[in-house]
């Protein structure tokens, strides 16, 4: 069954296509659950892959979301950050054949897809099949611009270039973009890489919309130059975090037992029973690990800081790197847990800084949560993100001197700098906590009634629902 040729009907149904990976998955699982709150009647169909359901199944979600699988025609998650490359070129040219195969099969006509620009079949699949496609970047609007306007590094000669050598260069050519050191532009670690996201980026012209997980106010160069250049609406609509789940910041009530570990969000009873702004919470994110030998310098330096800490070791680390006074009880300095409720940490009132890898949903979780970050980014957009965190909105400072994977930070630098950055009574602190209560009020006041995502979504939602009438009248 041809759903261009399906019998109109007035069902608004909207099909979710995430890129498979849970930086990606999670802003646009947010989305959808922003738009189904505003529109009850609408369907919308999550498709992933049969292992994505697995994880994701049971998480909770308004009934009129529904899940779509795809079968596992994609390399496994678990181990993805192996073979980056290998995994981006599977998702490019392996799922566009399930994914019909499934729409066939859907009951109700499909009124719009929104999936992420990484799925660079899907803008050209929805004009041959005469549905609008919305694509969602997750990243910021800032490295969008800089992927988007790629061939004016390329003819500038910066592009390629040794870094080491060049990075202090600076690029002022990039529309909407301030100034910016080559060093600070994501790094490139895989041609055929660069290749598939710049050609993803080529097919976003095919689309009817273009939607942006950031908030107008923090980027409204960018996103106004990106404007000019599209023939199509262009909304910032985020940041598409769950503050709609974050209702009451801490527990009921501390545990008074002395092990929390079996207690549900036992992390979060430990954090209520620390001093406000004294824990450092540390993540790299879902699916990247830094080198043994980096995170032994982390945990030292962490610990040798003295400073409260609660890290998130998805399991490749081993805990018991930091098996001496670090725990699971109230009066341990440290928590070590496999993986948390992010949003939730970050908006206790005893965290105080937030070291990260600076992926683009933590980035604005912190910057929503009002947290200063120390920035230690990994590669790709980590590294401009680490950038604007550091330089543009300054509501954080870099742990790495300079860019590189092989650059190592020792032990000694990462006490004194955590020392520092976690000194409540220092000018540089207080400094740096007003900037970031500054932006966290700009977030704020873009998702509140009115804000500018707030108003794009509602303009974006009345217009699906006006394209699923228009299929009625047809
Ligand atoms: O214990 C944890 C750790 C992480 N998270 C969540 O996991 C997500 C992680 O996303 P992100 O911070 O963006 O990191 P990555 O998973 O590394 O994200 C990938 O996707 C992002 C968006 O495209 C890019 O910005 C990153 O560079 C890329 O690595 C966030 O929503 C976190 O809240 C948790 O809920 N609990």
């Amino acid at each position: 069954m041809d759903p261009a040729r399906t019998e109109p009907t007035n069902v608004c149904h909207v099909v979710a296509l995430p890129y498979p990976g849970r930086g990606h998955i999670n802003p646009m699982m947010n989305l959808c659950k922003l738009i189904a709150s505003r529109l009850p009647e609408i369907l919308i169909t999550f498709v992933v892959t049969e292992e994505w359901l697995g994880f994701i199944g049971s998480e909770p979600k308004p009934d009129n979301i529904r899940f779509g699988t795809i079968p596992n025609v994609i390399p496994s998650e678990l181990g993805r950050a192996k073979d980056f490359s290998g995994f981006v070129e599977a998702v490019s040219t392996k799922t566009e054949a399930p994914f019909e195969e499934l729409l066939e099969r859907f009951e109700y006509q499909v009124t719009a897809i929104v999936a992420d620009t990484y799925l660079v079949w899907v803008p050209g699949f929805g004009n041959r099949r005469n549905i609008p496609v919305a694509s969602l970047w997750p990243m910021s609007a800032s490295v969008f611009s800089i992927f988007h306007h790629f061939h004016l590094l390329e003819k500038n000669g910066h592009f390629p270039v040794e870094l080491s050598e060049r990075g202090h260069e600076i690029v002022d050519y990039i529309p909407g973009l301030p100034p910016t050191r080559l060093a600070n532009l994501p790094t490139v670690t895989s041609k055929q890489t660069l290749h598939r996201v710049l050609e993803s980026l080529g097919e976003v012209s095919k689309a009817q919309y273009l939607l942006f997980n950031s908030v107008y106010e923090l980027e409204t160069q960018v996103i106004d130059s990106l404007q000019a250049e599209f023939p199509f609406p262009v909304y910032s609509i985020g940041p598409a975090i769950p503050y709609f789940q974050v209702l009451n910041q801490s527990t009921s009530a501390a545990s008074t037992t002395t092990s929390l570990i079996n207690t549900p969000n036992y992390y979060l009873q430990w954090l209520d029973s620390q001093p406000a702004g004294s824990v450092l919470y540390i993540s790299l994110g879902s699916f990247l690990s830094v080198s043994s030998t980096q995170m032994d310098e982390i945990v030292a330096g962490v610990k040798n800081s003295g400073v409260r800490f609660l890290f998130v070791d998805r399991g490749e680390y081993l805990t018991d790197l930091f098996k001496d006074g670090c725990g699971n009880d109230h009066d341990q300095m440290g928590m070590v847990v496999p993986w948390c409720d992010q949003l939730r940490v970050l908006s206790h009132s005893s965290v105080g800084g937030f070291w990260t890898h600076c992926g683009f949903n933590s980035t604005l979780e912190a910057l929503y949560a009002g947290v200063p970050m120390l920035t230690f980014p990994i590669f790709w957009d980590q590294v401009p993100n680490s950038k604007q965190i550091a330089e543009d909105w300054k509501v954080g400072c870099r742990v790495k001197r300079e860019t590189g994977s092989d650059y190592l930070v020792s032990r000694e630098e990462i006490s004194e700098l955590v020392k520092r950055f976690m000194d409540s009574d220092s000018d540089d602190k207080k400094e740096m906590k007003k900037r970031a209560r500054k932006i966290q009020e700009f977030c704020q006041v873009a998702i509140s009634e009115g804000g500018s995502s707030d108003t794009n979504l509602d303009v974006f939602v009345q217009d699906i629902i006006s394209k699923s009438r228009s299929y009625k009248s047809t």
